[in-house]
């Protein structure tokens, strides 16, 4: 929890190189009211459970994906990037080896360069720090 009752959600900023990212992992939600909008890959935190082991856990069950390596934080205003439902989205940089494809959660996945990133719709909620990586991808 963040500490205002709302969950907290943690993502991962998917690239190719931790010291010189050149793209970053967009995921397209395939259910529900934000069906077809794009997000960073991660999920609700639960309680007691530390952030990075809940991220490390989404990217499993929605990615398959087990081999990740997690760099530094992308840290948001106001201890992680508040979203627009109250919780409070904290985001860090992983790599991996293995191929990224999508699982249950998402339709797509797709690979962005800085001048693509926004060439999708993300969610709102994302869009402050997408914004601020279009000047960090190389
Ligand atoms: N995963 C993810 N969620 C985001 C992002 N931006 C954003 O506003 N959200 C919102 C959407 C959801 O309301 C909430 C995360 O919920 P989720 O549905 O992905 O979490 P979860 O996998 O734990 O799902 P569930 O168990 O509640 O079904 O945060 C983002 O970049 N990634």
């Amino acid at each position: 929890m963040t500490g205002h009752g709302f969950p907290l959600v943690v993502g991962a900023a998917l690239t190719d190189d931790l010291h010189r990212p050149s793209r970053l992992l967009a995921a397209r939600r395939r259910h529900g009211a934000l069906a077809g909008w794009w997000e960073f890959p991660g999920g609700k935190v639960e309680p007691a459970e530390p952030p990075l082991a809940a991220l490390a856990r989404e990217l499993d069950e929605e990615l398959g994906l087990t081999g990740v390596t997690f760099g530094a934080e992308l840290p948001g205003p106001d201890g992680g990037w508040p979203l627009p439902n109250g919780s409070l989205l904290r985001v860090w940089w992983a790599v991996t080896a293995e191929v990224v494809a999508p699982g249950p959660d998402h339709d797509e996945v797709r690979w962005l360069t800085a001048p693509e990133l926004l060439s999708v719709p993300w969610l709102e909620g994302d869009l402050p720090l997408v914004r601020r990586l279009t000047g960090v991808l190389g």
